[in-house]
């Protein structure tokens, strides 16, 4: 009889075979650990091993899959020993239940309740997302210490389709910090070929790590979402050989003048105030989709939303939004890299 195959990381955890345990040794001198369902890390024993770490989550939204299985590749590829580890390394899957189900979330969009405060609405998601952020405060405590690289790539794919396929979103460091034009120039190699910088708060992932754990993050939008198994027109080929560089300890150059990502800068976010707002374009329109000035981008009830930003492009429109949340970013060309 054909021996069946081990269960990946992800099909464990789907099927909910996965909880917390204790660390195990694998060949080759890396020690993993399970530390809550759907978060697992690798850790090299040889202190003088770990030249960064490194959290690669993925899942925060549901039906956002192919960035799930390239991490699970990953993991698999540490798991047989096929990719060396020479760094710390923290995988995440974020909303397990709405990858179960296929769906963006359950009961609320889980990118849009990091950094809560205490006392505000708690449900599954919510309850997730904070123990999510106990675990990358667990994980990035020692390495604040050290003084070793700390970064966050929080890996999505977009509802739109988009003028641009592969882009990130640079949440604004902590305090006293710049935005970083290396770290922005290294994500030219991962196929990435635009960042917007984003000033203002924000209640995802990537913002709580930066903000929180003082790592370089990143949300990165990687193309189309599609369910599981339907993933082949996405080409994750340069994130998941930028990912193994990273995973083996080594930190990649800055791409060249001509692959560096595009800077653009979050100009305004367009919110959703009350069940009155419109969006007065149409909300399957493409990400980067240019906006001309002076037109009525939005109304909600009385207020106007109009474009007064030269070359401004639309981000993310969406109109169903719950109200309170941002129904769409106008970027701008970035002044300081055009
Ligand atoms: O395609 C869309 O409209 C949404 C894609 C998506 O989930 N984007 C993230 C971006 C997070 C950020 O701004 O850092 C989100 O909306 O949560
Ligand atoms: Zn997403």
């Amino acid at each position: 009889m054909k021996p069946t195959a081990t269960p990946s990381f992800l099909e464990q955890t789907l099927s909910g075979k996965t909880a917390i345990g204790l660390p195990y040794k694998l060949p080759g001198g890396v020690n993993v650990q399970v530390m809550d369902e759907g978060v697992i890390r690798f850790e090299p024993r040889d202190s003088a091993h770990r030249k960064l770490d490194l959290v690669i989550s993925c899942g925060v939204h549901g039906n956002e899959t192919a960035p799930v299985e390239l991490a699970d590749a990953l993991i698999s590829e540490l798991m047989t020993g096929a990719l060396k580890v020479r760094a710390r390394v923290l995988f995440v899957f974020g909303n397990i239940e709405a990858l179960r189900r296929g769906v963006r979330f359950v009961e609320s969009d889980m990118n849009r309740l990091f950094c809560r405060l205490p006392e505000s609405h708690d449900g599954p998601e919510a309850r997730r997302a904070t123990m999510l952020e106990m675990q990358l405060m667990r994980f990035f405590a020692r390495a604040m210490q050290d003084g070793k690289p700390r970064l966050h790539y929080d890996l999505h794919t977009a509802i739109h389709g988009s003028l641009i396929e592969k882009f990130a979103i640079y949440p604004v460091p902590p305090e006293g910090k710049r935005f970083d034009r290396e770290q922005i120039a290294r994500l030219g190699r991962a196929g990435v070929s635009a960042v917007l910088l984003q000033s203002a708060r924000a209640p995802t992932f990537s913002y709580f790590s930066s903000q929180h754990c003082d790592a370089v993050s990143f949300t990165v939008e990687l193309g189309r979402a599609r369910p599981f198994g339907q993933n082949g027109e996405v080409d994750l080929s340069a994130m998941k050989a930028y990912l193994r560089h990273l995973i083996e300890g080594r930190i990649p150059a800055g791409a060249g003048r001509g692959d560096a990502p595009t800077v653009f800068r979050v100009s305004r976010e367009v919110m959703k105030r009350s069940d009155a707002f419109e969006l007065k374009i149409d909300g399957k329109t493409d990400n980067f989709t240019p906006l001309p000035q002076g037109m009525l981008l939005a109304a909600d009830g009385e207020s106007e939303c109009r474009v007064e930003e030269a070359d401004a492009r639309i981000v993310f429109p969406n109109p169903d939004v719950v109200v309170g949340q941002r129904a769409g970013l106008i970027v701008v060309p970035d002044s300081a890299t055009a």
